[in-house]
């Protein structure tokens, strides 16, 4: 939501020390001061002039005291200047005036935050102009917002938990922490903000804290200053805490008449550093309540009497329910008002209607009988009811209806071209793989339908056999079933992982095939799992543990066959001292492990096998072999220009106008300005970034749309976006393309590169220069250790071979005998390195000795041995593409390299004369047809393409 402005809204200071955040309650008081009752008084008269949207409601504008600031005026009321006021503040409603004599106060409400921007009067109160910020909702795409969201849930959850057993023991009011867990898991990311700012309350910030608090409007800036907070209160929690041990006290009854001050049970107290309560994880919270008794039963004394043990005492006096239960030695029954009850009903109803699976239903029998045993006040309630109400959520046996039918295919052709462009390998094996699993789900039904006949007669077999003796233990009917039954395909789906740059439609394709197939969608963000129990949940014991992100998705979800995205596989960590997350990816992933899949919160084996899971990686190198195997690859390679022309215009420009409120005919971009936004504003092999820009350009044309439109002078509007335009709305070009050189010279040679981030190909100048010297050479351009040797073997074979290449005039001569060289690849600032350049820097320097230029318009790539064979290079594929467009025409390219040229685009293909070489002499011959050189014992393999 966009900030409002508001003007002359009544402002008041709150009283010292206080912040009033969106969501908080707080009474200012109205003491002496002049500006609260004046405003009480316009109110009374309807003067006030208020925003529209709070019509209806007094709304006025608090902020905290900069300054402990404030006067009296001279008459004698007390009034704060705009200076002392802070410059963030609560837009707040009024909600009601205390009056009572002494301290009367005003009530106010937070609703949004403020920023002063300017003060419109001072007297009778300050009125101003102000910014209204609203929280906005986090993207659910948003991977950072998600992780910040559950992170903050996460730790608050834990510090809760630790005030709870602490509070458990010591009397706090249990119901206030259950209310707050309540509400701290019931925020999703639109309420991310609201959960923030509740959470500040909890936490007791200083006021300059607060202060920082209020001042960030930024929902994701505020969380992480909150997680920063949580983190360091608990880690003060977790190294200083103790527990304080109730013991059930065999107190002398108060029949004196006296009652037993709640604060004498305190008086026995021994204390325990937590850690070691939580490092056995196999105790269960009530067990560690127990462990925590015996041992001060065995080494505290008592005095006056008191012993440990007998459950013996006394509730007057204490706080009637509690004081029952833990004079008993927190026995089952306490607090169980009919609320308790109510809610043990509807936990086992929804337990009844969760469709369980049968191992599933026996231990949440086995966790309600628990339960109900427990009391609510002991901690480890709340943990068993968490662990039921998640069993009740999880998909056991519920799945979708999968749209597999005759129209499968056509539907699904239909939707993969509708949303993606061009990747007809890629849409032709995702085809193949919708078809396999119709082809598996049509004989199941057969199978179906024949078991359940066979089923039928083994049923009407036994009947008439009923009085009969029963020594037919196997009955050939029986056997059929169970062999039908076998041959039953199981639905082991194999794993498909989309390689691929950034932004290449990875994300999309997985969700047009979820789309296709009527399944519902979830996307898994693996992207920096370090840890294992996130990917298999915590086990139980752990203080605020939870099921992974596998279980989460599937409740998420609701069904058990799902389409799971698994994102950024290639960038789960591996092994450390958190447990070895690519490890538990390995079960999830094996079709032959993974229809019982046991995350550790749950504790049941659960079947992932129908679950439909695509991977996206952006490079396979970083993901562990064993995991590679189990998923099938499919690899995207960048787009060309003109591929990324066709996607802009049939689906880029289409969603970004519409998204931006436009209609198709109010924008017009030619395909000259999408060549240039592609070209100068863009360098990836994706298209998510010329998305971006695509968006900017038609915000900008919706800006002047609605500038057009509100003073109604609708023929002032032209919806072409001309190329003169683009500097103003983008800034100045990002990047300048390579261009080959229009003239040559000799020892400059064009190379290609394929960048390895973001796939994106483009020509290289290497530059040799020789000057006198003692045969040294200098290399510069930040080049890798690779890319330096390569011309080092490229110097050595010009050496070995000068005589023969004609450079040197008697086999004796060393050509290096007195100069030096100095070798250099612009751009200097970007790092470069890999051996395929070897070829171009031995053109380069034969090129150099003998004075020949090479044609500009020829660029080359290829790693050179040292007996002078070419061999194979890769990202053959970007490069040619970068060649075409920097103007390149002719391209040698290693003959092992041939295969490479199937991917390639048609426009590559048309627009390159490629030629492939197998040693340098037939790379000579190519470069410079006019000379005559050595090595005809290697005529073959001279060939070209055209
Ligand atoms: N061939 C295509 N046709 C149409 N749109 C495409 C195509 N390729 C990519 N896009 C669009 O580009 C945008 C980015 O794609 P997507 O999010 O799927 O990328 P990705 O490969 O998953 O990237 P990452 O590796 O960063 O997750 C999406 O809006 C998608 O629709």
């Amino acid at each position: 939501m966009e900030p409002e402005q508001y003007s002359q809204l009544p402002i008041v200071a709150l009283d010292d020390q206080a912040v009033v955040l969106p969501g908080q309650i707080h009474t200012t008081p109205t003491g002496d001061r002049a500006d609260l009752l004046a405003i009480t008084n316009s109110y009374a008269n309807r003067k006030l002039k208020l925003p529209t949207a709070y019509r209806g409601s007094l709304v006025i504008g608090c902020f905290p005291l900069k300054t402990k600031g404030g006067e009296y005026n001279a008459n004698k009321r007390f009034e704060y200047q705009p200076k002392d006021l802070y410059e963030y503040g609560t837009l707040a409603e009024i909600w009601g005036w205390e009056d009572k004599v002494g301290y009367g106060g005003v009530r106010l409400h937070g609703v949004a935050r403020l920023k002063l921007d300017g003060i419109d009067k001072r007297r009778p109160f300050i009125t101003g102009n102000v910014t209204c910020y609203k929280d906005q909702s986090i993207d659910p795409m948003d991977v950072t917002g998600r992780e910040l969201l559950s992170q903050l849930q996460r730790l608050s959850l834990e510090a809760i938990t630790y005030t709870r057993l602490t509070s458990l023991l010591r009397f706090s009011p249990f119901p206030i922490t259950a209310a707050a867990e309540k509400t701290i898991r019931s925020k999703g990311l639109d309420e991310a903000g609201e959960l923030a700012d509740y959470l500040v309350a909890l936490l007791k910030p200083t006021y300059e804290e607060q202060l920082r608090i209020l001042s960030m409007v930024d929902v994701k800036e505020r969380m992480k200053f909150l997680i920063d907070l949580y983190q360091k209160q608990l880690s003060d929690m977790r190294n200083t805490m103790t527990i304080t041990a109730i013991t059930p006290i065999n107190q002398t009854p108060s029949s004196e008449g006296g009652s037993v001050d709640p604060l004498e049970l305190f008086k026995l107290r021994k204390f325990y550093p937590i850690q070691n309560l939580f490092s056995d994880e196999h105790l269960t919270m009530d067990e560690m309540i127990q462990k925590m008794r015996k041992r001060r039963a065995t080494r505290l004394p008592f005095p006056n009497g008191l012993t440990s043990g007998s459950p013996h005492g006394t509730s007057s006096g204490l706080p009637n329910n509690l004081s029952r239960g833990l004079l008993k030695g927190l026995p089952s029954g306490i607090g169980k008002g009919s609320d308790e009850g109510d809610e043990f009903e509807e936990l086992k109803k929804k337990l009844d209607d969760a469709k369980l699976s049968p191992e599933a239903e026996k231990v949440a029998a086995r966790e309600l009988q628990r339960l109900k045993k427990m009391n609510p006040a002991q901690a480890e309630y709340q943990v068993c009811r968490n662990y039921l109400e998640n069993l009740a959520e999880i998909p056991w046996t519920t799945s979708t209806d999968d749209r597999l039918d005759a129209t499968t295919l056509v539907r699904a052709r239909k939707q993969l071209d509708d949303d993606h462009y061009g990747l007809e390998k890629i849409k032709k094996r995702l085809l193949e793989y919708l078809a396999v699993l119709r082809l598996k789900q049509s004989a199941n039904q057969d199978l179906d339908a024949q078991i359940e006949k066979a089923a039928e007669d083994a049923a009407a077999v036994e009947n008439s056999l009923d009085d009969v003796d029963d020594e037919h233990q196997n009955k050939p009917e029986d056997i059929k079933v169970q062999l039908l039954k076998s041959k039953r395909m199981v639905d082991k789906s194999p794993i498909l992982l989309l390689v691929g740059p950034p932004g290449t439609g990875k994300t999309s394709l997985a969700k047009s095939v979820a789309t296709a197939l009527g399944r519902n969608f979830h996307r898994i963000s693996l992207g920096g799992v370090r840890d294992e129990a996130e990917i298999r949940g915590h086990r139980r014991t752990y203080v605020a543990a939870m099921p992974g992100l596998i279980v989460s998705g599937l409740k998420k979800v609701g069904v058990t066959n799902p389409v799971f995205l698994l994102d950024e596989i290639d960038k789960v960590g591996g092994a450390n001292f958190h447990g070895d997350p690519s490890a538990a990816m390995l079960e999830v992933l094996d079709p032959e492990q993974n229809h019982t899949f046991v995350d550790h919160y749950v504790g049941i084996p659960m079947d992932l096998s129908k679950v439909l899971f695509i991977a996206t990686a952006n490079s396979l190198d970083t993901i562990p072999a064993p995991l590679l195997d189990r998923m099938e690859t499919i690899q995207l390679s960048g787009y060309t220009t003109l591929e990324k022309r066709s996607i802009a215009r049939r689906h880029l420009i289409p969603k970004q106008v519409i998204s931006n409120g436009l209609s198709i005919e109010n924008v017009d971009i030619s395909d000259e300005v999408l060549d240039k936004i592609i070209a100068s504003y863009t360098r990836e092999a994706g298209v998510r970034n010329l998305e971006r820009e695509i968006g900017s350009v038609c915000r900008s044309k919706a800006v002047e749309y609605s500038q057009a439109k509100d003073s109604s002078r609708f023929e002032s509007y032209r919806p072409q976006v001309w190329l003169p335009d683009l500097e103003e709305i983008l800034g100045i070009e990002k990047f300048d393309e390579e261009i080959a050189e229009t003239s040559s010279r000799p020892g400059v040679v064009t190379g290609l590169v394929a960048y390895s981030t973001g796939g994106q190909g483009s020509i290289l100048f290497i530059e040799v220069a020789d000057m006198p010297g003692k045969g040294s050479v200098q290399l510069t351009g930040k080049l890798g250790d690779v890319l330096k040797e390569s011309v080092e073997v490229a110097l050595s074979w010009v050496k070995a071979h000068s005589y023969e290449l004609g450079l040197t005039s008697d086999p004796s001569i060393d050509i290096m005998k007195d100069r030096s060289l100095h070798v250099h690849c612009p751009v200097g600032a970007m790092p470069k390195d890999g051996p395929s350049a070897g070829l171009a820097h031995t053109i380069a320097l034969i090129s150099l000795f003998s004075g020949k230029p090479v044609p500009p318009t020829l660029a080359m790539t290829g790693e050179v041995s040292l007996r002078g064979r070419v061999t194979a290079v890769g990202g053959i594929k970007e490069k040619l593409i970068g060649a075409l467009r920097a103007g390149v025409k002719t391209v040698l390219l290693p003959s092992q390299n041939r295969k490479d040229l199937r991917d390639l685009p048609p426009e590559v293909i048309q627009g390159l004369s490629i030629m492939f070489v197998q040693h340098i002499y037939e790379a000579l011959r190519l470069v410079w047809p006019d000379g005559s050189w050595p090595g005809q014992a290697h005529p073959a393999g001279i060939e070209s393409r055209l």
